[in-house]
């Protein structure tokens, strides 16, 4: 545990160093990442196998490629990402400059989840390093090989003293949270993710939560059933249903229920085979804690399709419920599993009732040919973010902010979004010591005349003010004759 702490320690001493702050410097290093993911994609592939049997095809798509992406745009775009925002101004401020300037934050935590084991921590430590930052990673124990691979990779790349791993689990996180940072973010389950608030809350570290939740799926009569539970289908059972934006249930009319089993059947023969567990395209469960879980959710329910299952070799086999009671075990907590349950709504209203009843979840979709209504939805409900008639998808826009809401976690990040996650946005305003005169109106004595200018003044915005330009470029010729008179 000593080894931490002054792990954390080295981190802050080169932080303090300055040499994370230029844009050179943070360029080479996302460079130097790039040339990692590339050079040693092979094992990559290999450890994400090991770890969660997940496909080559399947990893190079959600990790490797969303890694590369999310690398191009961050050294595409750092350059105006960091460059001073200048903002709008009043007549009392004309002359000045005034702008937000974007400083590292110092040394951030990241901690990773076992599900996208590499791309969960990467994402992250893409934007911390863009915005200037110390880093110290600490993958997830349970994916033990892609956690191994990162703690051997990123020190044959990056500035090891900078954007050092810790590796472990619970009491090597208890003791990295007892140190001081200057960010920390989560990803992982709402309990832990209290352990860390708390932690955090003793430092005032800021903190951005990537939580979980139930994410609901509605799907209105008026829709193309097949290709809407083509996509439902692939959302839910990809990583074995072990995704935190997964639909988590379904909600829709008990008419159009058994349509939606058959459709769901369908696809899943198309995806999968008459024999998904010799698929090479169906991961497992990560491990037997969470095998029993998911299995012990199935008790009592009605197995629509599906319901097989191998501890041995952690495989569940995809599962459609039907007729599900809202006050079902399997209604209680996030699945994280190739479960889903089928619960009948009678309207609309009901589904919204039903989902503003229930905490405020990571994701909810949508499907509808009806654009009036999916509106209606997003206007009244709340999640972290939503994709209509599609799911997942809005994770991959690069410009979309990710992240949770309520207990589906606080703030957010990817793109842009993460470069000001671990900035610190810093309030500049630039005047100079001539013309003091137009500061008479706030320095004592006051006098009603003096309040009547100042309030003409500070409610003037120059940009939509004729007298501010007016002025401004008044004050800019006095100024020039002044320069002249004056000059020797
Ligand atoms: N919002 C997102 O981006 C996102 C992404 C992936 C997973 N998730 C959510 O994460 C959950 C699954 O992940 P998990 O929690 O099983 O992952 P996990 O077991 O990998 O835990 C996450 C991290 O917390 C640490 N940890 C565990 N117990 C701890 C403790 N007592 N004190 C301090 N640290 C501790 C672990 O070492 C790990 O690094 C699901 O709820 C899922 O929805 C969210
Ligand atoms: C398009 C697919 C299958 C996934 C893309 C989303 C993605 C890169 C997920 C990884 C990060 C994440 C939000 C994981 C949640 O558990």
């Amino acid at each position: 545990m000593e080894r931490i702490e002054k792990v954390v320690r080295q981190a802050r001493a080169a932080f303090n160093s300055g040499r994370s702050r230029s844009l050179e410097f943070r360029m080479q290093q996302l460079k130097a990442l790039e040339r990692m993911v590339k050079e040693k994609e092979k094992e990559i592939l290999a450890a994400l196998h090991a770890d969660l049997h997940k496909s080559g095809p399947t990893v190079y798509n959600t990790e490797i490629l969303s890694v590369l992406g999310e690398l191009t745009l961050a050294m595409e775009k750092l350059p105006s990402w960091a460059a001073p925002q200048h903002l709008k101004k009043n007549l009392l401020t004309m002359r000045d400059e005034v702008f937000v300037n974007f400083e590292p934050l110092g040394v951030v935590l990241i901690i990773g989840a076992w599900n996208y084991p590499f791309v969960l921590v990467m994402h992250p430590l893409i934007g911390a390093i863009a915005a200037g930052n110390a880093v110290v990673v600490k993958p997830s124990e349970v994916s033990e090989n892609t956690a191994q691979l990162v703690a051997d990779l990123l020190p044959q790349y990056l500035d090891q003293e900078l954007y050092p791993v810790v590796t472990g689990g619970a009491p090597e996180t208890t003791e990295l949270l007892t140190q001081r940072f200057d960010h920390i973010l989560y990803t992982g389950n709402t309990a832990v993710g209290k352990i860390v608030m708390a932690a955090a809350a003793k430092h005032l570290t800021p903190v951005t939560l990537e939580l979980g939740g139930k994410n609901p799926c509605y799907i209105d009569k008026d829709c193309d059933l097949a290709v809407t539970c083509r996509r439902i289908t692939w959302g839910k059972y990809t990583n074995c249903g072990q995704i935190c934006i997964a639909p988590d249930y379904i909600l829709c009319d008990p008419s159009i229920q058994s349509q939606v089993v058959e459709n769901i059947k369908a696809t899943l023969l198309e995806f999968y085979g008459e024999d998904v567990k010799s698929s090479p395209d169906y991961e497992r469960i990560v491990n037997k804690r969470h095998f029993k879980r998911v299995v012990g959710l199935l008790e009592g329910q009605k197995i629509a399709h599906g319901g097989e299952s191998d501890e041995a070799s952690c495989f569940i086999a995809p599962t459609i419920l039907m007729d599900v009671s809202p006050d079902s075990k399997v209604m209680e907590e996030e699945i994280f599993g190739p479960v889903l349950p089928i619960v009948t709504v009678k309207s609309i209203e009901e589904a919204i009732e039903f989902i503003n009843r229930r905490e405020k979840p990571l994701a909810l979709y949508v499907f509808s040919n009806n654009k009036k209504l999916i509106r209606r939805v997003i206007s009244e409900t709340s999640s972290g973010g939503m994709t209509a008639n599609d799911v997942l998808m809005h994770t991959v826009v690069p410009d979309l902010p990710f992240g949770g809401v309520g207990h589906s976690g606080m703030g957010a990040y990817h793109g842009r979004c993460s470069f000001e996650t671990f900035s610190h946005r810093r309030t500049c305003l630039i005047r100079d010591l001539r013309l003091d005169v137009l500061n008479k109106m706030r320095y004592p004595p006051v006098s009603q005349e003096r309040m009547d200018v100042a309030k003409f003044v500070l409610l003037k915005h120059c940009s939509d003010c004729r007298v501010g330009q007016f002025l401004s470029a008044l004050l800019g010729a006095v100024k020039a004759v002044m320069a002249k008179i004056f000059s020797p």
